[in-house]
């Protein structure tokens, strides 16, 4: 996490990472899950400059790099398609951007890929035939990156609405209430989400766009083969993240899954359609819960399904020791944990009923700060992408962008 210098000028948007509680692999199959928003958010800076350069800051992962306008223009035929109808880039294309940012074309090192990804979100949207603007761009994150949380889909949320924004592409973003922030109208929302899901295939290659579209609408949502509903009313769940900071690419872990798919059909398919059944249950409970008073009998039920789901995510290939560990020490201490998102590392969550002892709780994050793991309590739901509005000239600088 790094801290990026404060400036008053620009637009600043930022958007949440998520949460997936059951479905992550499944859902590349065109299978339900479910997933939330954090309050973990990748904040986005657009300044422009005078340089007749493009600057693209990514403190993060430890990119800096600045492009001359002029090269841009005679490298590439620009636009490279309608910035309203949104497409991924071509294979041709592909290889083409990622020659000029000197990547390597079979590239696994995820982290190039946000190079790529923001070369061609940023040629695509704000390039016209004639012009490219000067800018520079700054992206700074509370989430892990590459651990499970979303940060990619954040990431390309973040590009996608401050890019649309910066051109003028989506109207000028609605206050929320009274507070310094603007969401977009429905329509605005949806090319956003376009774009995020297209920034997304870039650096995962076959992403199911769960991720990006809890990053631009937020809260609680069940996913299935692109259609989003919201899920209105998830109980209060207290949950535990836990990450074992062992790195590990999505982009490597869904292909891993499609070889182990491909090699066996017969045996992977059904694990995949139990998943689906794991998450419609999961729905099932939550309504109940909602309807009713929630009773020890639903928390062993969403304890149940968590246990279950873990072991499916074993027999898919996609767990770790790391991540075996915190199901161990959170089980001997009577509680239920399985990886979230991409898994072969990264986190876990481990569901907290009520009535746990607070003693429990203390025991288990001691025993896995031991292990040198992070652990820490949150909440689910929150708002998806969000503009930060400089309503007296000043922004209100997020955290991560400090005033000194
Ligand atoms: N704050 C950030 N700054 C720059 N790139 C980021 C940032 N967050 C995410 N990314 C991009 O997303 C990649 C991680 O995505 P991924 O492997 O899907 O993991 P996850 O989405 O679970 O964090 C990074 O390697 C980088 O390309
Ligand atoms: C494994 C998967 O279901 C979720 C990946 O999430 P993350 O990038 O690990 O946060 C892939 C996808 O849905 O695109
Ligand atoms: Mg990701």
């Amino acid at each position: 996490m790094s801290q990026i210098p404060p400036s008053d000028d620009g637009i600043v948007v930022s958007a949440p990472g998520k949460v997936i509680l059951h479905g992550e692999h499944a859902v590349v199959y065109g299978k339900r899950a479910l997933a939330a928003s954090l309050n973990l958010r990748t904040f986005l800076r657009i300044t422009s400059n005078s340089s007749h350069q493009v600057s693209l800051r990514l403190p993060d992962i430890g990119v800096s790099v600045t492009w001359s306008l002029g090269e841009l223009q005679e490298t590439f035929t620009l636009p490279f398609c309608d910035p309203m109808n949104p497409v991924p880039p071509s294979a041709d294309l592909l290889a083409q951007v990622k020659k000029f940012a000197g990547i390597e074309s079979d590239t696994v090192n995820t982290k190039q890929l946000a190079v790529v990804t923001f070369l061609y979100l940023f040629l695509s949207i704000s390039a016209t035939h004639k012009n490219i603007p000067s800018l520079t761009i700054e992206v700074a994150s509370n989430l892990p990156t590459g651990a499970g949380l979303g940060s990619s889909a954040a990431f390309s949320t973040c590009l996608a609405s401050s890019l649309l924004q910066h051109r003028r592409l989506t109207s000028v973003a609605l206050q929320v209430d009274k507070s310094n922030t603007a969401t977009w109208s429905d329509k605005d929302i949806k090319l956003i989400n376009q774009w995020a899901f297209i920034g997304e295939k870039v650096i995962h290659g076959n992403p199911s766009g769960i991720d990006n579209s809890v990053s631009t609408y937020g809260g609680a949502l069940n996913f299935q083969a692109g259609n989003i509903t919201p899920i209105d009313r998830v109980p209060q769940l207290r949950i535990l993240l836990l990450n074992t900071k062992v790195p590990r690419s999505t982009k490597f872990m869904v292909a891993g899954v499609k070889d182990r798919y491909n090699k066996y059909p017969e045996i992977i398919g059904p694990v995949l359609d139990s998943i689906e059944g794991i998450s419609q249950c999961c729905e099932r409970i939550f309504t109940e819960m909602d309807k009713g008073t929630p009773t020890q009998e639903h928390y062993d039920t969403l304890k149940d399904l968590i246990d279950i789901n873990q072991n499916h995510l074993r027999t898919l290939g996609v767990s770790h020791p790391a991540l075996e560990r915190v199901c161990h020490v959170t089980q001997s201490h009577g509680l239920y944990s399985k990886l979230t998102g991409a898994g072969g590392g990264g986190c876990a969550f481990t569901l907290v009923p009520p009535g746990t002892c607070e003693d429990v709780i203390g025991n288990i994050r001691q025993e896995l700060k031991e292990l040198g793991y992070d652990c820490w309590e949150t909440t689910m739901g929150g708002p998806g992408v969000l503009q930060h509005l400089s309503l007296d000239g000043t922004f209100p600088i997020p955290a991560l962008f400090p005033r000194n």
